[in-house]
């Protein structure tokens, strides 16, 4: 089995003065993994955040990062704030210097990046929160939702192999916080760990693979989102309830509307779940098929040539670079973030759709529609577009 990315082990933290805030922690992160930690306020969940890159330092127990024990030196702490980017959850504790280019700019330069890479870095992260153009600006003349894209940008500049943030989608508008959670997912895609704090039941079982329960110190319980969030005792002791969507699935099976089965994963296994059992939908039509564009291939070609077909396309775009490609042909997509359930909706309207993207999220797109395809039993097909050729199929 490989190395956990980080391990908690019997980690108990008290604030000066005060009664333990974390009590005997144990658990860790899967490499590569998306996990949620989950609880009520003044559940911990920031306390523990801080543990991950040495800004606290526990009063028993250990944190491992990749097998290696935290050390609390200034140069160990240096190397592993490199390996550990944290966005905090106030953003005006993260951002200090009087641009945001040398913001996003300060941890780079600490470690000795070159000026021409700096420049580069600063760019990119800029880009990918969408916030290019605005070097120059003071970060506290800055939007909430501005100010938290500068501090994400900042570590996104490191590279880091785990990425720590602590309520990301806070002080964020609901588009901001779909592009953000987006952005975490092509990071993921990418090999980075990531580990999220939240109250937001509705966000944690629809992003993460893995949810840890926190209240009053102690961890509830890890594992599945669906199992935790289904468990109706476990959220009545963490003070939460059952995403909408569960919840609706849960009343619908109660009143014997709908058979029990796995729980859904998202808005369209469940669209197509209240298909089946309602008279007067579109189910025997077939659906429209997911056309998917690699930005490789370039992008006007076989745009125009789809448009010709389909007036109606609609356009999602998905990741930085094809986000940067589109940008510079002109092309302004209808879809920008939640891309692949709105492509798996539209094609279920059968309305036609084409998902614009590059490298590994092509693969991301494909199993995503295979699984809808074989929870739902809906046949959903994709077609790679390539310069002269829209037909074939997985
Ligand atoms: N600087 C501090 N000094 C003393 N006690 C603190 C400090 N920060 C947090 N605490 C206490 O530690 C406990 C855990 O707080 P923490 O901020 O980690 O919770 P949280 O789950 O992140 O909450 P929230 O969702 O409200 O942000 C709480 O009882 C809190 O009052």
């Amino acid at each position: 089995m490989s190395v956990p990315a980080i391990e908690f082990k019997q980690l108990s933290f008290a604030y000066s003065g005060r009664p333990d805030s974390l009590k005997s922690i144990t658990f860790s992160l899967r490499r590569g993994s998306k996990t949620a930690l989950v609880g009520p306020n003044g559940a911990g969940k920031t306390t523990l955040l801080l543990m991950c890159n040495g800004t606290l330092r526990p009063t028993s127990g250990t944190v491992v990062i990749g097998g290696g024990e935290i050390s609390y030196d200034a140069r160990s702490l240096r190397e592993i704030r490199r390996r550990v980017g944290m966005v905090f959850q106030n953003s005006d504790a993260q951002l200090f210097a009087p641009t945001v280019y040398q913001d996003v700019a300060f941890g780079p330069l600490n470690i000795g990046i070159s000026d021409e890479d700096i420049g580069r870095a600063v760019a990119e992260s800029l880009f990918a929160v969408g916030l290019a153009g605005y070097e120059r600006r003071p970060p506290h003349h800055l939007s909430g939702g501005e100010k938290k894209r500068v501090a994400i940008a900042g570590v996104l500049a490191m590279q880091p192999e785990i990425l720590i943030f602590d309520e990301p989608t806070s002080s964020l508008d609901p588009a901001g916080a779909a592009e953000i959670m987006d952005l975490l997912d092509e990071l993921h895609h990418q090999g980075v760990t990531i580990l999220l704090s939240t109250h937001d039941v509705e966000l944690a079982y629809q992003w993460a693979d893995d949810v840890v329960l926190i209240a009053d110190g102690e961890i509830l319980h890890h594992g599945p989102p669906a199992t935790i969030f289904c468990d109706t005792d476990l959220m009545r002791r963490a003070h939460l309830t059952m995403p909408t969507l569960l919840s609706l699935y849960h009343h619908l099976v109660a009143r014997r509307l709908m058979q029990p089965d796995i729980p859904p994963g998202g808005i369209p296994d469940m669209a197509q779940r209240i298909e089946e059992i309602t008279p007067g939908g579109i189910a025997q039509d077939a659906p429209a098929p997911i056309h998917l564009l690699d930005t490789g291939e370039g992008v006007n070609g076989p745009i125009t040539a789809l448009r010709t077909i389909y007036p109606n396309l609609r356009i999602g775009v998905m990741g930085t670079a094809a986000k940067r490609t589109l940008a510079e042909a002109a092309i302004i997509p209808d879809v920008t973030y939640g891309v692949i359930d709105t492509s798996i909706l539209h094609a279920l309207r059968r309305e036609p759709v084409l998902i614009i993207t590059t490298g590994g999220m092509i693969e991301r797109v494909k199993a995503r529609v295979l699984d809808f395809s074989r929870t739902s039993g809906i046949s959903l097909s994709v077609l790679p577009l390539r310069e002269n050729d829209t037909t074939e199929e997985i």
